[in-house]
C-alpha cells in the first residue's frame, strides 16, 4: 500500500525519525548479508575438515535459492507481504533467517557430527553427500527464503519512509551497510575460526548477530505503527494498492524492457555472488595467499562498492546514461574474470582484476536497480521486482552448482596437495560476462526504440 499524500506533518516528516529507521533496517540487511557469506572463506577448510568436495560445496552454495525457485517463495513473499504488511512479513521472514542460520550452524558442530540429532535420518539417504551437507543445506535454504524476503521488505520500508524525500541516496546507504556485511564475513570469518580452526564458530556469531538483527527491526517495528496510527488518523491522506497480481507477471513478459533487464540480473549477478563464493579459494589456489588472508582480498570488493555505489547512483541521479553505465559494467566484467582466468598467478594481477569487478559490481547495480521504475508502471512494480529476484535466483542456485562441478572435473586426478586450476570455471563467469554485455547492448537499442529513458538523469528537474 503506498501513500499518495500527507496533508499534515508525520514522524516521517522527521529526518531523525527517518535515518534512523534507515539505521535499524540497515544493520538488519548488513546482519543478513554477513551470514550470506560466512562460509565463502572456509572453503578450504570444509575440504579438509568436512570432506566436502568443490561440487558439494557449490551444491551448498546454490541450496540459498532451491526454495526461492522450486516453490516460488519470492512470490509468495511479496503476496504475503501485500497481504499482512511490513511488520508481519519482517519479522515472520527474519526468524525464518535465524531458524535457517541456526541448521547451518549446527550442521557444522561436533555435536551433531558425533552422531546428533538428524544425524542418522541424514545418513540413511543419498549417501554419496555427508549428512553435514544435507543440514547445511537445509539451513541454508531457509535462510535464503528468509533474507531475500527481508531485502524485499527493507526495500519496501524504504520506499514508505523516505518517497518524496532522499530515497535514491536511502537505497544506496542500505546497499552499503549491506556490503559491509560481506566484507566482515569475507575478512574476519577465516581468523573467527581460530587457531583450532573451528568452522562453527564465525557461525555462532553469525546466528547472535541475526538476532540482534531481529531486535532492531523490532525498533522499526515500533515507529512503523506509529506511521500507520497517524496515517490512519490523518483522513486526508489517499492510499492506493500495489498489490502482486498474478495477471501482472504475463503483462510484465510482455515488456521487451522487462525480459531484457531480468536477463541482465541473472547473467550480471551469476557471474558476481557465485564467484565471490570461490574467489577466496581461487586467491588461495592461483595466487598462493594464505587462508586467513584470502578473504582480506576478496573483501576489496564490497569495500569499493560501499564507496562507489552511491557515488555513481548519485551521478547518474543527476547526469543519467543507466543504460551506457549497464554496458560498460558489463564489460568491466569480463575483464576482471578474463584476468582470473587467463592472466598468470601474480599477486598484482589478482588486485587489478578484483578492482576491475569492484567498478562492475558498483555500475551495474547502481544503473539497474533505478532503471526498472522507469520501465515498469509504479502499479505493477512490487510485482515485477519479486519476479526479477526470482529470475536472479535461479542463476545464483545453479552457477555455484556449476562451478564446483566444472572445478572438480578440471582437476580430476590431481596429485594430493596440488594447486587446484580455476581457469575452466572462470571461463563460464567470462560467458556470463559476455551473454550480459550483449544482453545490455539490446537494452540500450530498446530504450532507444521505446523511449524508457534510462540514459536520461533519474532526477528531473
Ligand atoms: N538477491 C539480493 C540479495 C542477495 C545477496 N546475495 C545474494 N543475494 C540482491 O541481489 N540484492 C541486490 C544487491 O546488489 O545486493
Amino acid at each position: 500500500m503506498a501513500i499518495t499524500k500527507a496533508a499534515s506533518l508525520s514522524i516521517r516528516d522527521s529526518k531523525s525519525a527517518r535515518w534512523f529507521v534507515l539505521l535499524t533496517v540497515s544493520f538488519l540487511m548488513l546482519t543478513g548479508y554477513f551470514f550470506t557469506d560466512i562460509m565463502s572463506p572456509l572453503q578450504g577448510m570444509l575440504r579438509d575438515q568436512m570432506g566436502w568436495s568443490n561440487s558439494s560445496y557449490g551444491t551448498f552454495a546454490g541450496s540459498y535459492s532451491v526454495l526461492n525457485v522450486f516453490c516460488l517463495m519470492l512470490i509468495f513473499g511479496g503476496i504475503i507481504l501485500d497481504k499482512a504488511g511490513i511488520r508481519f512479513t519482517g519479522t515472520f521472514f527474519v526468524g525464518i533467517m535465524i531458524v535457517g542460520a541456526f541448521f547451518n550452524y549446527y550442521a557444522m558442530t561436533d555435536t551433531f557430527n558425533n552422531g546428533g540429532l538428524g544425524y542418522d535420518f541424514l545418513n540413511s539417504f543419498l549417501t554419496d553427500y555427508k549428512p553435514s551437507l544435507k543440514m547445511a543445506m537445509i539451513g541454508y535454504a531457509l535462510f535464503g527464503v528468509g533474507v531475500e524476503i527481508a531485502g524485499i521488505t527493507v526495500s519496501r520500508i524504504i520506499v514508505k519512509w523516505f518517497k518524496g524525500k532522499e530515497m535514491a541516496l536511502a537505497m544506496g546507504l542500505e546497499m552499503a551497510c549491506a556490503r559491509g556485511g560481506m566484507l566482515i564475513a569475507f575478512s574476519a570469518s577465516p581468523w573467527m575460526t581460530g587457531a583450532d580452526k573451528i568452522i562453527s564458530r564465525p557461525l555462532a556469531f553469525g546466528v547472535i548477530l541475526l538476532v540482534i538483527g531481529l531486535l532492531a527491526f523490532f525498533v522499526h517495528n515500533m515507529m512503523d505503527k506509529r506511521l500507520d496510527a497517524e496515517v490512519a488518523a490523518d483522513t486526508s491522506v489517499v492510499a492506493s494498492e500495489e498489490e502482486f497480481k498474478a495477471s501482472d507477471v504475463f503483462l510484465l513478459f510482455k515488456n521487451p524492457g522487462f525480459i531484457l533487464i531480468s536477463l541482465l540480473c541473472v547473467l550480471f549477478y551469476s557471474a558476481v555472488f557465485p564467484f565471490t563464493k570461490f574467489a577466496p579459494d581461487l586467491m588461495v589456489q592461483k595466487y598462493g595467499f594464505a587462508e586467513e588472508f584470502s578473504g582480506m582480498i576478496v573483501g576489496l570488493l564490497p569495500i569499493g562498492t560501499m564507496i562507489l555505489t552511491p557515488i555513481f547512483g548519485a551521478f547518474m541521479d543527476k547526469k543519467g546514461k543507466s543504460a551506457s553505465i549497464m554496458m560498460l559494467g558489463s564489460l568491466l566484467l569480463i575483464f576482471s574474470h578474463t584476468i582470473f582466468a587467463f592472466l598468470p598467478g601474480n599477486t598484482g594481477f589478482a588486485f587489478a582484476a578484483m578492482i576491475v569487478l569492484g567498478f562492475a559490481f558498483s555500475f551495474v547495480p547502481a544503473a539497474m536497480w533505478p532503471s526498472v521504475p522507469k520501465i515498469i508502471p509504479e502499479s505493477r512494480l512490487g510485482s515485477a521486482y519479486a519476479m526479477i529476484f526470482m529470475i536472479q535466483n535461479v542463476g545464483l542456485m545453479l552457477f555455484p552448482m556449476l562451478l564446483g562441478a566444472v572445478l572438480d572435473s578440471a582437476n580430476e586426478g590431481l596429485a594430493e596437495g596440488a594447486a587446484l586450476n580455476y581457469t575452466e570455471p572462470m571461463m563460464l563467469m567470462v560467458g556470463c560476462g559476455i551473454a550480459a554485455l550483449v544482453v545490455a547492448f539490446f537494452l540500450r537499442v530498446v530504450d532507444k526504440k521505446r523511449g524508457y529513458g534510462l540514459d536520461l538523469p533519474n532526477i528531473q528537474e
